[in-house]
């Protein structure tokens, strides 16, 4: 189905995916900020900014030109959510033919709006097909061909099946869905949890508490998701506990990473500045918090982090607080 793909983004995900797919396809334009990076993408074949070790196949080259997006059948989009409406808007205003497949990796909601990835790149761009991918895919692992699987939400069935073959490789599995809402907000929900387990884990918490933080996380995400528009089922899948699970307890995890920071007492500017790299957590928290506050959603574990992040609130008394709250029972 597709012969050519562009990924905006060259950092970590868009350096895996294409690590993926530029072995099935004719072509892969990686389309980033950093001429020097897309120079040496063109020249070695590796990214020298993000997974350096990771070789990019021939069918790879790299640039900075936004337009060029049109050249290609596919265009995925692996840049941060905070950067999605403003490229969006560009590469509109430069023109994509209608039959170009959007593809949508991120994973967070806007701040303000509430809005969903794959809702700003279809306002953006009406008339085109629109689909999202997600799951428990650090790029770390991808980048080195360890087993992955993904979901790939479409509406549309042909080009769902056309997204599976794509993302199908011998170590690379990936199943579809028709719920496109319910698979972003899995995604960038979880990022708040693995920020919590890792303040959890720098608290120095032990393994039936990380057991239990990641247990609840689970109910309020679900809860939370279906009051966002979710279907209860997709939250037991991939996008839901199957990236909360890679990303509560895996060390590849920025968010964790920055949790972990924060519970060892670092302020979060320090947590966030020697990452370099993005976690969608950190903005997430806000713009889920507020989604959840006009949903009228409860979300204790949420609110803890917001606290922590936004409130200066002690993580010890935010733990203290959340474990003090009304008992309650186990499902309502
Ligand atoms: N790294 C991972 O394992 C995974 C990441 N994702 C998601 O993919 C998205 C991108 O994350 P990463 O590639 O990991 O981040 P990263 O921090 O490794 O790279 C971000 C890339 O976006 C570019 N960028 C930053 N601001 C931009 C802007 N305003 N306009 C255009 N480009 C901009 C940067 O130059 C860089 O190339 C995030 O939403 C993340 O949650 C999803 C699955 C796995
Ligand atoms: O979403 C991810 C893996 O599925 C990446 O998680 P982090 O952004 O926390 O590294």
């Amino acid at each position: 189905m597709f012969k050519s793909a562009a990924i905006l983004g060259t950092g970590s995900f868009g350096t895996a995916l294409a690590h993926i797919i530029g072995r099935q396809l004719d072509s892969v334009a990686m389309i980033g900020r950093d001429p020097d990076v897309a120079a040496t993408i063109n020249r070695d074949h590796r990214n020298p900014r993000y997974l350096s070790s990771a070789s990019l196949p021939e069918s790879v080259t790299a640039g900075t030109e936004l337009a060029s997006a049109a050249e290609h059948d596919l265009v995925l989009f692996c840049i941060p959510t905070s950067a999605t409406r403003g490229t969006v808007e560009k590469l509109a205003s430069l023109g994509l033919p209608k039959e170009t497949a959007l593809l949508s990796c991120a994973k967070g909601i806007e701040r303000g709006t509430g809005e969903r990835m794959s809702s700003i790149i279809q306002q953006g761009f009406p008339d085109n097909p629109v689909a999202v991918l997600s799951g428990p895919n650090h790029a770390e692992e991808i980048a080195t061909d360890l087993a992955t699987c993904a979901v790939i939400g479409c509406r549309d069935e042909e080009l769902a099946c056309g997204l599976q073959q794509l993302f199908t490789a011998s170590h690379f599995r990936s199943y579809t869905s028709d719920d496109i809402a319910g698979i972003e907000l899995g995604g960038a929900i979880k990022n708040i949890y693995a920020i919590a387990a890792g303040i959890a884990a720098g608290l120095g918490l032990g393994d039936n508490a990380i057991a239990a933080l990641v247990t609840r996380a689970l109910a309020e995400m679900t809860r939370l998701g279906v009051q966002l528009g979710g279907r209860v089922e997709t939250f037991s899948g991939l996008s839901g506990v199957g990236d909360l699970i890679a990303t509560c307890f895996s060390p590849h995890s920025r968010n964790h990473r920055v949790g972990n920071a924060l519970g060892e007492g670092k302020t979060l500017e320090d947590a966030v500045n020697s990452l370099g790299m993005v976690a969608e957590g950190v903005p997430n928290t806000q713009s889920i918090y507020e989604a959840a506050r006009a949903a009228g959603a409860r979300t204790p574990i949420i609110d803890a982090v917001y606290a922590i992040l936004y409130e200066d609130m002690p993580a010890a008394r935010a733990l203290s607080e959340l474990l003090n709250r009304d008992p309650r029972p186990e499902t309502d």
